[in-house]
């Protein structure tokens, strides 16, 4: 019996370039819940062919039927519909996120430019921390319209806050919806006055020493996990952020989440990536949700754009992109 010409549907394509921890779970993501086919990019020589041919054998359990590519060739790359970069170094012990600066803005640059030769018009989302600073860069070297490139921080941090607001609360993760502003740093923003359980404020719920201590387990969650593990940082809750960015593109869902996006004048602030609630679609950021904030929560942004800039200019000084 011949089907030569039965083949399963063409899906969209997905680049990941950093076959790391972030990197390859996320493929994993991508395949398995049928979202895209992927060609995950790595430089260390084996890696990502390995970690593509073992999800590729998971198929016949997971029963899906979308591909992934390991390979160290940009060329394969061609004409992805959104690029994701995860390539760089993660934080150890007693580092903060900007101790990266220098080291992953030289690759996220680099990688950026390689693989936007061959898909001019694909869709950027960086992970690579620091995150906002190399969202910037990623958009700098590009050449592609701000609303084409994005950076993940603002989805995961939203999800800790909602998971220690459930566990306190003793409710159903499914009823908390959480709002964290800003850089993807200490100074970041979480917003319990737009964190509600079904609707309800949680403000209503908790008192303000209880939220006090939630808030600053959310800004400290990224180092918890790290002094945790002693090697490397988090990647689970990261690749699932990452993966609900990808499918909103491409499936054109207008999902608002918080993600690191340019501004020029909303919350007054002007040529930064930061993170904001923004609407996601096929063309990449549809709209930029501005809220409403007190003079205080506008306060606390404010200074967490103004670290955010000082690592840009930190960056600009040292080496321009
Ligand atoms: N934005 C966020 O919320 C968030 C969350 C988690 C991790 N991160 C960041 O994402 C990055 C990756 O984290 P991870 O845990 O996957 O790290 P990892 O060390 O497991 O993986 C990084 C991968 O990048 C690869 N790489 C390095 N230079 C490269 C280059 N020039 N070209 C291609 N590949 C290259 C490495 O070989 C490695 O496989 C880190 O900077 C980390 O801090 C950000
Ligand atoms: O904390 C890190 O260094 C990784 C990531 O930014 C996180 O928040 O988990």
């Amino acid at each position: 019996m011949n089907v030569q010409y039965c083949h399963p549907a063409p899906a969209s394509k997905v680049t990941i370039i950093g076959a790391g921890n972030v990197g390859s779970t996320l493929g994993q993501r991508l395949v398995e819940k049928d979202i895209a086919d992927v060609i995950l990019l790595d430089i260390d020589p084996g890696r990502p062919q390995g970690l593509a041919l073992d999800l590729m054998e998971a198929r016949g359990v997971e029963r899906h039927d979308r591909t992934i590519a390991g390979t160290d060739n940009y060329d394969l790359t061609q004409d992805s519909d959104i690029i994701v970069v995860t390539a760089g170094l993660a934080r150890k012990p007693g580092m903060s996120r900007e101790d990266l600066l220098k080291v992953n803005a030289q690759i996220v640059m680099e990688v950026t430019q390689q693989a936007i030769a061959r898909s001019p018009d694909a869709i950027v989302l960086v992970v690579t921390n620091p995150l906002d600073v190399m969202t910037y860069l990623a958009w700098k070297v590009s050449g592609l319209a701000p609303r084409r490139v994005m950076g993940m921080a603002g989805v995961l941090d939203a999800s800790r806050f909602q998971t220690f607001i459930a566990l306190e609360l003793r409710v159903s993760i499914k009823d908390v919806t959480a709002t964290v502003l800003g850089g993807h740093g200490d100074l970041m923003v979480p917003l319990p006055r737009y964190s509600t359980v079904n609707g309800i404020p949680i403000t209503e719920l908790l008192s303000a020493e209880t939220i006090d201590r939630l808030v600053e387990r959310t800004k400290n969650g990224g180092a918890e996990i790290v002094s945790l593990m002693k090697a490397g940082s988090a990647y689970f809750a990261p690749a699932s952020s990452a993966c609900l960015m990808v499918e909103s593109i491409l499936f054109n869902q207008a999902r608002i989440v918080p993600a690191a996006v340019y501004l020029d004048g909303e919350y007054g602030l002007a040529d930064i990536f930061l993170g904001v609630p923004a609407c996601l679609k096929r063309d990449g950021v549809a709209q930029i949700l501005e809220l409403q904030l007190t003079e205080t929560e506008q306060a606390a942004l404010q200074k967490s754009a103004e670290a955010v800039r000082q690592n840009l200019d930190l960056v600009a000084s040292g080496f321009s992109p």
